[in-house]
């Protein structure tokens, strides 16, 4: 197993250092891992100048996968665009592919009351949402400020051609068929066209899935959705920008956004992996950190991209029990339970494994 593992910014570090340690019990007991380091985002534009070095691009390249704990911060906010550390991870996702982003929103029953929802509303919820990674609006050009008739102008463009509505629809549908055989598509038809083509596309592949129940919604309904009956959602496709912002907010119904593994996957599941939310510049440095999302994303990746079942439950079952043993970090913390920092939640979790 060849991983190239990026700690990033913020609270990157922290969290990375834990997952090494996860992955540092399957090396003691013979799994064949070999890891190497590289940098991406903000730590490698203040190494480099760049946030997506080419030492960065040829490790990645090399390895059969790559994690990666978060990028950014306001230190970075400042300089040009292309030497942001969001580029970084924006140029990584394209130059390696990696066009399907599988968001497993589940709650573990421990954390119900650490939901933003009711218990009973989210009892038992288990979401996959599929987002496109690597076009609509985050890549679209013409993009920038510019000055126009005296005015500044900021522009961004939204656009998906055919062929990456129907792959992404295309993971959408197998996932779906493997679990409860409903899709949700999630567009902004009525007022978008680039969403229209989306729409008549998906609707397109889905004669290829008979066996699978096609529904669409619009963004804005299922932003209301997802928090008024979350759990008539099994599997949710949609576009690049749509996807980030539904998952951050359903993210939140699992307790936390320190929750939320992710994988990024290629044609042929090479993949990258990595926790749903950002560098979280406010805790960072501090120990405060929830490593679980890094954790559970480390389990993605022997499941999607090394076929390991066994390890990725063994993973995901070690989170269990330190979730079922009370312990919690701050942010899924409740009275009654035990409040520990990320390297204790680290501690428990290489322990239970
Ligand atoms: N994949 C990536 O590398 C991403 C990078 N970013 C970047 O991260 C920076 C911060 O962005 P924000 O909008 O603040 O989003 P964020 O996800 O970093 O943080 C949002 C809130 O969630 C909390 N949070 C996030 N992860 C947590 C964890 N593991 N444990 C406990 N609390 C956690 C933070 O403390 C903060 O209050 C920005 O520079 C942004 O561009 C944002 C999202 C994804
Ligand atoms: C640079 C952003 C698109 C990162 C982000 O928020 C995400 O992928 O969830
Ligand atoms: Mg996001």
């Amino acid at each position: 197993m060849k991983i190239c593992y990026l700690p990033g910014d913020g609270i990157g570090p922290e969290i990375m250092a834990q997952a090494l340690r996860v992955l540092d019990v399957f090396k003691k007991e013979g799994l064949n891992i070999e890891l190497e380091e590289a940098l991406l985002g903000g730590a490698a534009v203040d190494a480099t100048g760049v946030p997506y070095p080419e030492a960065t691009q040829k490790a990645a390249r090399a390895a059969d996968a790559v994690l990666l704990a978060a990028v950014g911060g306001p230190k970075w906010d400042v300089l040009p665009r292309p030497q942001r550390p969001e580029r970084g991870l924006l140029g990584i996702r394209k130059d390696l592919n990696l066009f399907a982003n599988l968001r497993p929103a589940v709650l573990y029953p421990e954390l119900a009351n650490a939901s933003s929802l009711k218990p009973e509303i989210v009892a038992g919820l288990d979401i996959m949402i599929v987002r496109e990674l690597t076009g609509d609006i985050y890549f679209g050009e013409p993009r920038g400020i510019s000055e126009e008739g005296g005015k500044r102008v900021g522009r961004n463009t939204m656009i998906y051609n055919e062929d990456e509505i129907r792959r992404i629809a295309h993971v959408a549908f197998k996932a779906a068929q493997k679990r409860s055989k409903k899709l949700c598509s999630v567009d902004k038809m009525n007022v978008l066209e680039t969403t229209q083509l989306w729409r008549d596309v998906v609707i397109e592949v889905s004669k290829e899935y008979p066996d699978v129940e096609l529904s669409h919604m619009l963004v804005d309904n299922c932003a209301m959705q997802l928090v008024r009956a979350p759990k008539q959602f099994d599997v949710v496709v949609t576009g690049n920008m749509f996807g980030d912002i539904l998952s951050d907010e359903a993210s939140m119904l699992t307790g936390s956004i320190g929750m939320l593994p992710s994988a990024s996957l290629d044609e042929n599941n090479k993949g990258m992996y990595e926790p749903c939310h950002g560098s979280a510049p406010d805790i960072a440095g501090k120990n405060l950190a929830n490593p679980l999302a890094m954790i559970l994303s480390v389990a993605m990746m022997m499941r999607y991209t090394f076929a390991n079942e066994a390890a990725a439950t063994r993973i995901e079952t070690a989170v269990k029990k330190v979730l079922a043993a009370g312990l919690r970090t701050g942010d899924i913390y409740e009275e009654g339970t035990q409040r520990v920092s990320c390297s204790e939640m680290g501690d428990a979790v290489v322990a239970a494994l």
